[in-house]
C-alpha cells in the first residue's frame, strides 16, 4: 500500500441486522493520516460500519478494505486498534494491570506499556484502579489498550460521550497528536460541533452517507455557517428513498428486531 492510498476504502456496503438494512450501500474512503469524523444521530449507523470496519460484523453485501486486505483479516489484528463504547478495561485491575494484560495478548512487551501510559496522559494514575478513575481517564485506559499494537489505524467509537467540555477537549488534542504522529483516526460521534476537530467528515443518517467532504467544502456546498446546518439541509435535499417513507411510518414503529 503506498502513503496516498486511503486507509479505508468501502464499496457498496450493505448490512442487515435483525431482518432490517441499516447500511444501504455505501461508498466511502478513510485518507491516510488523517482525522475523519463520521458524524449522525442516533441509530444512523455509525457502530454497525465500525464494526464492518473491524471484522466484526456480518456484511449483506459489497466490500470492505482497511489498509489494503479485506476487514477482519488476522494481520490487521495489531495494525487497527478499535475502541468500543462500552469500557473494554477491567474495572478491578489498575491501569498498568490492564494495559500488561491486553500486552501479553497482543505479544508486545513493557515498554510499550510505558509508551501508551504516556501517550494517553495517564503516567501519574499508573496504580491506581481503573474503577476509581473519572469517567475520561477511563476512556484514555480504553485508547491506550488499542494502541499497544502501534496501530495504523485507530476505529473509535463515540469516544467523548458523557465527557466535560475540558476533557472532551483534552481528548481531541490527543487524537490530533496521534494524527500528527503518523497514525489515521476514524471517530464517530453524534455531537455535530466537534466536526471543527476532523480533517475530513462522513455524515450518516439512516444507514445512508449523506456527504463525504472537508468542514469547510460541506458549508461551502450547503450555504450552511455550521455543520448542523449543513446536516439538516443535506437532509431536506436528499430524497427519500422507496420503502425507507413507508419503513418509517406510525404502523412500523416498534416493530423492528434489535
Ligand atoms: N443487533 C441488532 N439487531 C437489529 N437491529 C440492530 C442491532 N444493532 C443495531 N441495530 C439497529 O441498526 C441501526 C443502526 O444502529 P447503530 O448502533 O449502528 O447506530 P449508531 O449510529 O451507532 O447509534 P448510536 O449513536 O445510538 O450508538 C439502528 O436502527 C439499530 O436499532
Amino acid at each position: 500500500m503506498g502513503n496516498t492510498d486511503p486507509v479505508i476504502s468501502v464499496r457498496s456496503l450493505r448490512v442487515d441486522r435483525g431482518g432490517t438494512t441499516v447500511l444501504h450501500g455505501l461508498d466511502l474512503t478513510v485518507p491516510d493520516r488523517q482525522i475523519v469524523g463520521l458524524l449522525g444521530p442516533s441509530g444512523s449507523g455509525k457502530t454497525t460500519l465500525m464494526r464492518a470496519l473491524v471484522g466484526v460484523q456480518q456484511i449483506t453485501g459489497g466490500e470492505v478494505e482497511v489498509l489494503g486486505r479485506a476487514a477482519g483479516d488476522p494481520v490487521l489484528r495489531r495494525q487497527v486498534g478499535y475502541v468500543t463504547q462500552s469500557p473494554s478495561v477491567y474495572a478491578d485491575l489498575s491501569v498498568t494491570e490492564n494495559l500488561r494484560y491486553f500486552a501479553t495478548i497482543l505479544g508486545v512487551g513493557p515498554r510499550d506499556v510505558a509508551r501508551v501510559t504516556d501517550a494517553v496522559d495517564l503516567a501519574r494514575h499508573a496504580r491506581r484502579r481503573v474503577g476509581t478513575l473519572s469517567g475520561g481517564e477511563r476512556s484514555r485506559v480504553s485508547l491506550a489498550a488499542a494502541l499497544l499494537g502501534d496501530p495504523q489505524l485507530l476505529v473509535l467509537d463515540e469516544p467523548t460521550v458523557g465527557l466535560d467540555p475540558v476533557l472532551r477537549r483534552d481528548l481531541w488534542d490527543l487524537f490530533a497528536r496521534l494524527r500528527d504522529a503518523g497514525t489515521s483516526l476514524l471517530v464517530s460521534s453524534h455531537v455535530m460541533d466537534e466536526a471543527t476537530r476532523c480533517d475530513r467528515l462522513l455524515l450518516l443518517r439512516d444507514g445512508r452517507l449523506l456527504a463525504d467532504d472537508t468542514l469547510p467544502g460541506l458549508l461551502e456546498r450547503t450555504g450552511a455557517h455550521d455543520v448542523e446546518h449543513a446536516f439538516l439541509r443535506l437532509v431536506e435535499e436528499t430524497p427519500v428513498p422507496d420503502g425507507a417513507a413507508a419503513a418509517r411510518s406510525p404502523r412500523h414503529l416498534g416493530g423492528e428486531a434489535s
